[in-house]
């Protein structure tokens, strides 16, 4: 298998996009990421183009966005995995390039999921849980899916609303720093405790919202890294990935995702480091509760001890390991195929040191972590980047 390195990252600003069309909307990424990297359509060899198809009507996303984006007659390839539709993009992308068919190649990720209400978003395009089993018969949402891990977490290890609102502080505070977040104004716990319930205990401002955005990154081989003169390529140095039943009936253990603890335990042992080793990580913080069990599936603390981790501030920039000091999924912004591009463009910023100061984290290893989960946890996917 060959190196693979990350060489150009783009984004857009998330939120409500209404003034661009989704293939506008993903030249904005791409335009970004080519110009970074240095390259044009001409050195890419094909295109992967992630996309959920929240919208619920366009079947073929990934065509006419490919040929707005200048890349016809080359690509593309569509992936869709859900809210973990970014890192699987990633993924094939580093494939293509790994097993030598491909030198160059940009990996998308759009979504425009304004357009339509949340139900017909979430629950008709993109449905990420299993349709009879879950949403038919038992109605459960996405946060009501939460809300069972949170209850379940507040049971066994005492974790409270309170620690959960502290992900909210943290992950507004960096929004409010980033000009290309969803959200860009803080909130305090006491904002969070009373704001409107969603499915108990997960309310308005422990949720991550509908965003639309897009994402994009072009890899390559370390030939081409020679060949562009890419001085700051940051390395893909592990990718795993896993799968538990998306049936909630099915589940033994409401505090932790199996999927996330398989994942990492790949990646890690791919890229050679321990959980410790990893300085900046953006974690699925798709509800509060996600970030804080994500600190323990990951490996930065031991089972229960996540909301010590949140209430000791160890997860801001400068602390035990800076974890979605961009705003993370909460403020920042989920658009589901772009996000966990959208975690790549921010590490790979960080790992070139090129934010400023709250916004950069501290460095000695340059490593970073991705981690991209598809609905109530039944897909993982965890990514080591390397400088
Ligand atoms: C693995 C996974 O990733 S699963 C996760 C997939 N994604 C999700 O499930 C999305 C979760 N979020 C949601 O479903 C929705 O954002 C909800 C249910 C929390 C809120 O949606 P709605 O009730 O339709 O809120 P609505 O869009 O009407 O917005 C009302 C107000 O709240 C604000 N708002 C909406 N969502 C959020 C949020 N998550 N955080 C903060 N403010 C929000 C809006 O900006 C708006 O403010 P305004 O009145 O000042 O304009």
């Amino acid at each position: 298998m060959r190196r693979v390195a990350v060489i150009g990252v783009g984004q857009s600003l998330y939120g409500v996009r209404s003034d661009v069309t989704m293939q506008e909307l993903a030249w904005e990424a791409v335009k970004e990421a080519l110009e970074d990297a240095g390259v044009t359509q001409r050195d890419v060899d094909i295109s992967v183009v992630g996309n959920v198809g929240t919208r619920g009507y366009e079947l073929m996303p990934a065509q006419p966005v490919n040929d707005y984006i200048g890349m016809t007659p080359k690509g593309p390839i569509r992936v869709e995995m859900a809210c973990a539709t970014g890192l699987v993009a990633l993924t094939v992308g580093y494939n293509l390039i790994a097993s030598g068919s491909a030198e160059v190649v940009l990996a998308v990720g759009v979504e425009k999921m304004t357009e339509v209400d949340t139900p017909t978003s979430l629950a008709v395009g993109g449905r990420a849980g299993n349709y009879l089993w879950e949403f038919h018969f038992y109605g459960t949402t996405m946060p009501a899916g939460y809300a069972l891990y949170a209850t379940a977490h507040m049971a066994k290890f005492g974790t409270t609303e309170e620690h959960m609102a502290l992900v909210a502080v943290k992950n507004h505070y960096y929004g409010s720093l980033n000009p290309k977040a969803h959200f860009q104004h803080t909130v305090t716990v006491e904002e969070v405790l009373k704001s409107r319930p969603i499915a108990w205990p997960i309310k308005l401002l422990d949720s991550s919202p509908i965003s639309d955005g897009t994402a994009a990154a072009i890899l390559a081989s370390e030939d081409a890294v020679r060949k562009y003169k890419i001085d700051t390529p940051v390395w893909i140095a592990g990718i795993g990935y896993a799968n538990d039943t998306p049936l909630l009936t099915r589940r033994k253990d409401y505090t932790t995702f199996q999927a996330t603890r398989l994942a990492a335990e790949m990646a890690y042992k791919k890229a050679g480091i321990e959980p410790r080793d990893v300085e900046v990580a953006n974690v699925h913080d798709a509800f509060t509760i996600a970030e804080i069990i994500a600190y323990e599936d990951l490996g930065f603390v031991k089972k229960g001890e996540g909301p010590k981790l949140i209430a000791e501030g160890q997860t801001y920039a400068g602390g035990k390991v800076a974890v979605n000091i961009d705003g993370g999924l909460k403020a920042k912004g989920h658009p589901l195929g772009a996000t966990g591009l959208g975690m790549i463009y921010e590490l790979t910023k960080q790992l070139r040191e090129e934010r400023s100061g709250p916004r950069q984290a501290p460095l000695k290893k340059y490593i970073a972590l991705a981690h991209n989960v598809a609905g109530v946890g039944p897909v993982s996917y965890v990514v080591v980047l390397r400088r």
